[in-house]
């Protein structure tokens, strides 16, 4: 079976030859360092013991100690950690962080949980992996239905397992548990900064720029919010449950109060969606795959991987693509989109301000001295921006080729010339 791990490394290699690094540097990069499997049990509230299956995977740990979000969901699997852990290697290596790459899950539906079950839960996640991360070996932070609360318990977890201090093992904790500011929307705000970009060299003005997100969580809500306030139209929202359209542009403010409002009955997760506001105003209910297949100027991905796919490719109306999810667009219908000619700025820098964030974090927890949310934002916008323009000259200095390759090759150019400076010990370089 071809698994989602199967056609990242083909994409892997096939952005690598185009970009002439040796077979022995893809070959090493094809596979994962280490990948921890754990059964966690759980006392749930009526007394019974749940497993729940559980994994990290150090993809990479080349350019420093392993870093990448823990998802909760009911797809978790092996083969989509090491993706997802491959990933993680591709964007620190792209924006220049003294990270590896990881991720890390729970094959569960976290919404069905109370919030007791929860925290048992991700105490549990933590006591299993204890010995696979540390601030110098493997540093985990938040992903899809895990936030700054889950981070703040499997961090207590692991300094109880280890009597001592650690704030450094973990990143997207909240403020008041040694959380940065600025992390808890640094993943819209970096993918804000890319679309800014962007739109400057386009010479646009932002109420011309049509947008539609699919996913309202951590990453697309922060973004919608940043956008409508800068004066884009944000035409189109959804979440799981589906979606809302207005032409004129939604409020962004409404939309969320509205999938938040029964927050307070289940404190885990909203159980709302952007949907319940079908009867708001002028506004429209469509669907997932409607939304996808908007004429906007830009469409952005938020939700998960593979939901631009063969199926729905030739439906895809907009002019640019932002992939703030990890992988929302699948190999085939990459090259079909390149060949349209819609513009995809690739998950790997579209969604970097979260890991960037979670640098900061981690920079000011072993300084012991915490940076204020403008010297967050200034740095990130400072960093996205060097990242992007480095990959705009180099995009238009070799014509033909996509963003996504653009950013590949940086990468991995960066990737072959430390495993060069080691020299073998880890990485066998066949005669180079
Ligand atoms: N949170 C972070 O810091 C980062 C997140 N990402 C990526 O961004 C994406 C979203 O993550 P978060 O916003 O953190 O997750 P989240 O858990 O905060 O929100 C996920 C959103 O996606 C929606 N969703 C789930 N399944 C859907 C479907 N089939 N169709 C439409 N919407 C669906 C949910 O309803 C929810 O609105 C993921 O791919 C994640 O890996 C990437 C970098 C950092
Ligand atoms: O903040 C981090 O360390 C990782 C965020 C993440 O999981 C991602 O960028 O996909």
């Amino acid at each position: 079976m071809n698994t989602i791990f199967d056609q990242a490394v083909e994409r892997l290699r096939g952005m690598g030859q185009l970009a002439g690094i040796s077979d022995s540097v893809l070959a090493g990069l094809s596979r994962p360092k280490a990948v921890m499997y754990a059964s966690l049990p759980v006392r749930m509230d009526d007394g019974a013991t749940q497993y729940f299956d559980a994994y990290r995977c150090h993809y990479s740990q080349l350019l420093g100690p392993s870093k990448g979000g823990i998802r909760f969901h009911p797809c978790v699997d092996d083969a989509e950690m090491r993706a997802l852990g491959l990933w993680m290697t591709i964007k620190c290596a792209l924006v220049n962080l003294p990270f590896g790459g990881a991720k890390g899950g729970v094959v569960v539906d976290p919404k069905s949980l109370s919030r007791m079950e929860l925290e048992r839960l991700s105490r549990a996640y933590m006591r299993a992996m204890a010995d696979f991360v540390g601030p110098d070996l493997d540093i985990p932070a938040p992903d899809v239905y895990t936030n700054e609360r889950i981070m703040g318990w499997m961090r207590d977890e692991y300094e109880v397992i280890n009597g001592a201090k650690y704030p450094a093992v973990i990143t997207g904790k909240p403020v008041n548990l040694g959380g940065s500011e600025g992390r808890f929307e640094a993943t819209g705000r970096g993918a804000f900064y890319c679309i800014e970009f962007l739109r400057c060299k386009e010479g646009k003005l932002p109420v011309d720029i049509s947008v539609a997100i699919q996913g309202f969580g951590n990453a697309g809500y922060h973004l919608a919010r940043l956008l409508a306030a800068a004066g884009y139209k944000v035409v189109a929202l959804s979440d799981s449950q589906g979606g809302i359209f207005c032409a004129e542009g939604l409020d962004v403010q409404l939309v969320h109060e509205r999938k938040m409002v029964t927050h307070q009955i289940n404190p885990n997760y909203p159980e709302g969606s952007v949907s319940n506001c079908e009867n708001c105003d002028s506004y429209q209910a469509i669907s997932n795959a409607e939304l996808l297949a908007m004429s906007v100027d830009i469409l952005v991905p938020a939700a998960l991987e593979n939901a631009i796919n063969s199926d729905n490719v030739d439906a895809v109306g907009a002019k640019w693509i932002v992939e703030v999810a990890n992988g929302p667009i699948s190999l085939d219908a990459d090259e079909a989109l390149f060949a349209r000619d819609i513009v995809v700025i690739p998950d790997v820098l579209a969604n970097s301000g979260g890991v960037i964030v979670s640098y900061f974090e981690w920079v000011q927890n072993r300084a012991g001295y915490p940076w204020t949310l403008l010297e967050v934002q200034s740095r990130l916008k400072e960093k996205i921006e060097s990242a992007f323009e480095g990959l705009w000259q180099y995009q238009h200095q070799k014509a033909g080729i996509s963003f996504r390759q653009a950013a590949y090759a940086k990468a991995l150019v960066h990737l072959e010339d430390v495993m060069k400076m080691k020299g073998t010990k880890e990485y066998f370089i066949n005669g180079e």
